[in-house]
């Protein structure tokens, strides 16, 4: 069938070594011989309150039209005027990827003629783009449960400013297009991966950590559903020492798991074509969805003319360092690569390996913990002010946390329960004073929110152990005094059945008596 056919090959693939051989044995060689090749394309959307080039407001969900300056509609006469806030944004993507920022990049116009461009082209930056020659880190999970780790690592060709297009609206009832210019002029990143993965769950998991990134930096807030990533992906097979194949581009997926799903249908789809004679066409396509396929929109083989051509309105973008920046210039008014550089946060994946380095957590734990906005920070919070030891605290903070966190579709900075009250209440487990079915009690109550603290919560409830020894005493004396049988087995040399008795005491004390020195007063009175 298609999809066991698939998965041989994808999994197949050379590429990707870790099923190749377990694939190519199972399937001997005719299937196993292709290989996928995938590039992307990202579009994000830059965090800016206004437009690459027009001061019109950015801001999702506004009524059709309302957010469109003369520019932005294209009235002749406009003049574009650079957002030196997207730039900078673009500045800061580049050396989080490890990219060089060219001094010197231009803006062009590419061609096309659609109705939601009124214009008629494009500014983009097509022969000389703001950031080149960087890469991007991922990690990739393999195995049956997905617990082992493979770091790989793709090129970034370049990074490149652009302008959003507008939006078309198909009124399929009145069989008439409507266009919303809001999104016309938005600033986008265009980022261009170079062809170094082969499979959908390599694309798949270098986008999260792209989209992981732009939001630690700001400058995207990458949510795909809402459209500010978007990824084409270029596939194409060939065979080992054999030069690449013939590309496809399927245009405009807006989820993690739908770019590994096209992908993966894609080369398969193309082996069919190769296994049986047929050519791989140049062409843009579609990803369905629905139906979990792609399908052909329009071929490049006549290859669209974009007749490109500098833009006469926008000078050479011209960007600094410390060096080059000289004494009179206003640093206000310029862009300054190494003050950029200043302001990086600490990356996710920097982030992971601190976190595992400083705290002893295992590597995947630190990723669930980067992967939730706020987490690491309430994490690191928990810690300075507990004297609970990082092991234990990452357990409540990962199995109990977060799962009450999902299970009410809360964010982290939405809970109810601060840092400072699980630290106090880890306090009083590490310590002794509650055992950990009280702390899970305790926990529940503090989730609830009366703004009660876990002490008070400890009191109120009488949660606490009982730690004092005279009143223990007497428990364990009465007991003994209840359970004449169970003693005299003892007494015979039967110490399994002193658990039983331990179990009355706890009965007694609903839980609370000290576990250890419960057992050591009934040894003591015993012997
Ligand atoms: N043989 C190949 N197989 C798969 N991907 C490829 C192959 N060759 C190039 N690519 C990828 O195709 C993409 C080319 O993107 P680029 O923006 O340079 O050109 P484009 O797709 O022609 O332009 P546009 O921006 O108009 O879509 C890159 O992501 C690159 O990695
Ligand atoms: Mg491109
Ligand atoms: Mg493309």
């Amino acid at each position: 069938s298609r999809t066991a056919n698939r998965l041989t090959v994808v999994r197949g693939s050379a590429r990707c070594p870790t099923a190749a051989a377990a694939a190519a044995a199972r399937d001997g060689r005719s299937k196993s011989k292709w290989m996928g090749v995938v590039g992307l394309e990202v579009h994000a959307q830059l965090c800016s309150n206004s437009k690459l080039f027009s001061g019109s407001r950015v801001q999702f969900s506004a009524p059709p039209n309302a957010l469109v300056s003369f520019l932005d509609a294209s009235l002749p006469g406009t003049l574009p005027v650079l957002n030196k806030h997207c730039v900078e944004a673009a500045v800061m993507t580049g050396l989080a990827l490890n990219c060089t920022i060219n001094k010197k990049s231009m803006f062009d116009r590419k061609h096309y003629f659609y109705a939601d461009l009124p214009v008629g082209y494009q500014i983009t930056q097509q022969r000389c783009p703001i950031a080149i020659n960087g890469n991007l880190a991922y990690s990739l999970y393999v195995g049956r449960n997905r617990n082992h780790m493979i770091p790989k690592l793709v090129r970034i060709q370049q990074i490149q400013l652009e302008q959003d297009s507008g939006r078309s609206l198909h009124d399929d009832a009145r069989s008439q297009t409507l266009i919303d210019l809001n999104r016309a002029g938005i600033g986008l990143m265009e980022i261009v991966m170079k062809p170094d993965m082969c499979c959908g769950d390599e694309a798949a998991a270098a986008v999260r950590e792209l989209q992981l990134i732009l939001q630690t930096l700001g400058t995207c807030h990458g949510n795909m559903a809402e459209g500010q990533l978007r990824v084409d992906a270029n596939v194409s097979v060939h065979q080992h020492g054999r030069p690449y194949g013939v590309r496809a581009e399927v245009k405009n997926i807006n989820s993690p798991r739908f770019l590994a799903r096209a992908i993966d249908y894609e080369i398969q789809r193309q082996i069919d074509i190769l296994e049986n004679g047929g050519k791989i066409l140049n062409e843009t396509r579609a990803f369905d969805y629905k139906t979990g396929q792609t399908i052909s929109l329009r071929d490049k083989e006549g290859k669209q003319d974009y007749r490109f051509m500098p833009e006469p309105n926008l000078p050479p973008l011209a960007i600094f360092d410390n060096e080059t920046l000289s004494s009179n210039v206003n640093p206000q008014q310029v862009v300054n690569i190494d003050h950029i550089r200043e302001l990086l946060p600490e990356l996710p994946d920097a982030k992971r390996k601190r976190l595992v380095e400083k705290y002893g957590i295992l590597a995947e734990h630190s990723f669930t913990l980067v992967n939730e906005d706020g987490l690491v920070q309430f994490f690191e919070t928990v810690l300075e002010q507990t004297e609970a030891n990082p092991k234990k605290v990452i357990g409540w903070i990962l199995n109990d946390f977060l799962a009450l966190l999902k299970q009410n579709n809360l964010s982290v900075n939405q809970s109810p329960i601060t840092p400072p009250a699980l630290a106090e209440l880890l306090t009083l487990l590490e310590k002794g004073f509650i055992s950990s079915s009280a702390a899970k009690q305790v926990f529940v109550e503090l989730w609830e929110g009366e703004g009660k603290s876990a002490v008070q919560i400890v009191e109120q409830k009488e949660l606490g152990l009982i730690q004092d020894h005279r009143k223990l005493e007497q428990i364990c004396q009465r007991v003994i005094e209840d359970h004449p049988s169970e003693v005299s087995e003892i007494q015979q040399g039967n110490w399994k059945v002193l658990n039983k008795l331990i179990g009355q005491v706890q009965r007694a004390t609903h839980g609370r008596a000290a576990p250890t020195v419960v057992k050591f007063i009934l040894e003591k009175k015993l012997s």
